[in-house]
């Protein structure tokens, strides 16, 4: 079977990304961890399929991470699927587009280089939480940014083995079953962070994490009052910006912008 896709980065965080709004494709877990795979087939972290939602009448964006599971949101791909499917769509240069996923209708507005997308709501935040870890316990803040984070202050990103540490949180017992990812953040301002993730499904660091930038963002708000909007360093040295509103106790109008860019396009044989 031939896939025709188109290869994205945003920020780092890149992407497979095809459009199945005819619904002819059906890809196994297997086939998908194949294209993403980056000695054997396409390689990227994560895969974004385009498909027409009958019911709701709208474009719907599937999320998979590079291990084939699907997951409910992928922030740097939201912003990427947007760029993708904006040529798509005669008629719509330009404009904001509005499209559906597991987390929630997402609204995407086009700023030159740079993509900017509505968040879901955050579930509220439980903060300071203190886990066990092989290095002894250890403070961490979880909050669901359309995928559930864990995040965690450190002094200096760049001396954190995000490896072994990031794969420790993840899989913590405590978040168990659907475990989370891992953000280590970095104040490096009154208005900025340094964030670095290791990525659930992707089961790595990642260059850049959407929804990791958007929970690191949110909780430096909550835990040391950074205000909107909080400009996030990422460990491709690119940057995002996240920006918020209180609402209760929680947020509404979170949005998270940043580069969103072509590299190739091409086909690969996927064995059925
Ligand atoms: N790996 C995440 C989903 C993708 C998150 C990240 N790539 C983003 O930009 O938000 C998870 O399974 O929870």
């Amino acid at each position: 079977m031939k896939i025709q896709f188109t290869k994205m980065t945003g920020a780092g965080n890149d992407f497979v990304l095809v459009d199945n709004r005819d619904g002819r494709l059906r890809l196994r877990p297997d086939q998908i961890a194949r294209l993403c795979d980056r000695h054997f087939g396409i390689g990227a972290d994560g895969m974004l399929v385009a498909e027409t939602d009958a019911k709701e009448d709208r474009i719907r964006m599937r999320y998979y991470n590079s291990d084939g599971g699907e997951a409910s949101l992928c922030g740097n791909g939201a912003r990427c699927f947007a760029r993708f499917l904006q040529p798509l769509l005669p008629g719509s240069e330009g404009d904001p587009l509005i499209f559906l996923t597991g987390a929630g209708i997402v609204k995407a507005s086009f700023l030159g280089e740079e993509v900017s997308i509505s968040m879901p709501d955050p579930e509220s935040a439980r903060l300071r939480r203190l886990v066990t870890t092989r290095h002894g316990p250890l403070e961490v803040h979880w909050i669901h940014t359309g995928v559930p984070h864990l995040v965690v202050f450190v002094r200096d990103v760049e001396r954190i083995d995000v490896e072994e540490l990031g794969r420790e949180l993840r899989w913590l017992p405590d978040f168990a079953p659907e475990g989370a990812n891992a953000d280590f953040v970095e104040v490096k301002g009154p208005d900025r962070i340094a964030v670095r993730t290791y990525e659930r499904g992707v089961e790595g660091e990642t260059l850049a994490c959407g929804t990791g930038v958007t929970a690191s963002a949110l909780v430096a708000h909550l835990a040391k009052g950074l205000p909107s909007p909080v400009s996030v360093l990422v460990r491709s040295g690119e940057s995002l910006r996240v920006g918020f509103e209180r609402a209760g106790d929680g947020f509404r109008r979170v949005w998270l912008q940043g580069p969103a860019t072509k590299v190739f396009t091409g086909e690969m044989e996927v064995s059925e």
